[in-house]
């Protein structure tokens, strides 16, 4: 990680068709190589967040930059991925990779290689001819994340990547993210409602306050990687993040007591 900021927020607003603010003044500086996963409660604005910086939403006030220039529209330096892989499902592997190359010039070589070297990243070499329906959900999102990665973006934007898939398979991919984070310093940012997989993954964990639209915490997570899941440290974030969400529940109405 560098202490050069990559994107930023200066004091954004967002509502939707004029109703209630879903974020309320939220400032927000990440660095170049910086991994920071959003967490917090449903409708709490976490996705809203995330696709204002990926250039699919708007701010109703504030600013928010990339590399200083203000985020008006989607772009091949940062790319989302989304649960669903969204992979074209009449293309094999290969050709899902390679079609991140539509509509820019790049000598075909360079197209090749780049492809060539983001299959073995993703462990999928021997899969390159295989036709989408025949992978497992975990492989559809590896051949995903190559897609993503074959463009060299800055900046990657996950939307719940691995929320549809069984724990090994999430704790694989995780790792895959580690891996890809130290030989590419890409910066990511992640929406997740899995607080573990927020604290191996992420150097910061900012909880949003789903009453208020505000930033409620921030953690600074200063574990060593590889991270060990079953630690006495990874399990000291895990209480702290956990005390933040019960605190929340207090100052709630108690609908039911049964
Ligand atoms: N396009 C939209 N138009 C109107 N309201 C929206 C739109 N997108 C989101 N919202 C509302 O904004 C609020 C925040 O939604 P958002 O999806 O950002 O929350 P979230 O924290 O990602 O939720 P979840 O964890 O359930 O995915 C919700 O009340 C949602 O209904």
């Amino acid at each position: 990680m560098t202490n050069e900021i990559i994107l930023e927020l200066k004091n954004i607003v967002k509502n939707y068709d004029g109703k209630k603010q879903v974020i309320n003044n939220i400032s927000l500086q990440i660095k170049k190589g910086e991994t920071i996963a959003l967490v917090g409660k449903s409708g709490c604005g976490k996705s809203t967040l995330l696709n204002i910086l990926g250039g699919f939403e708007c701010v109703t006030k504030g600013q928010a930059l990339f590399n200083g220039q203000e985020i008006i529209k989607p772009t091949r330096q940062c790319v989302m991925l989304m649960q669903n892989y969204g992979l074209l499902p009449w293309k094999n592997v290969r050709k899902n990779i390679e079609f991140a190359f539509e509509g820019i010039k790049l000598a075909q070589k360079e197209q090749q290689e780049r492809t060539d070297y983001y299959l073995g990243l993703v462990n999928l070499t021997e899969n390159e001819k295989t036709m989408p329906n025949a992978l497992s959900g975990g492989m559809q999102q590896r051949v995903a994340l190559a897609r993503a990665l074959v463009m060299k973006p800055q900046v990657l934007l996950f939307d719940e990547p691995f929320a549809a898939l069984d724990t090994f398979t999430r704790y694989y991919l995780q790792d895959e993210l580690v891996k890809i984070k130290n030989e590419e310093q890409t910066t990511m940012v992640l929406v997740t409602h899995d607080i573990d997989e927020a604290i191996y993954l992420a150097d910061r964990i900012i909880i949003l306050n789903q009453n208020s639209g505000e930033i409620q915490k921030e953690f600074q997570v200063k574990l060593s990687i590889p991270r060990e899941r079953a630690s006495a440290d990874f399990q000291y974030y895990r209480e702290a993040i956990f005390k933040e969400f019960q605190f929340t529940q207090e100052q709630q109405t108690i609908e039911f007591n049964i």
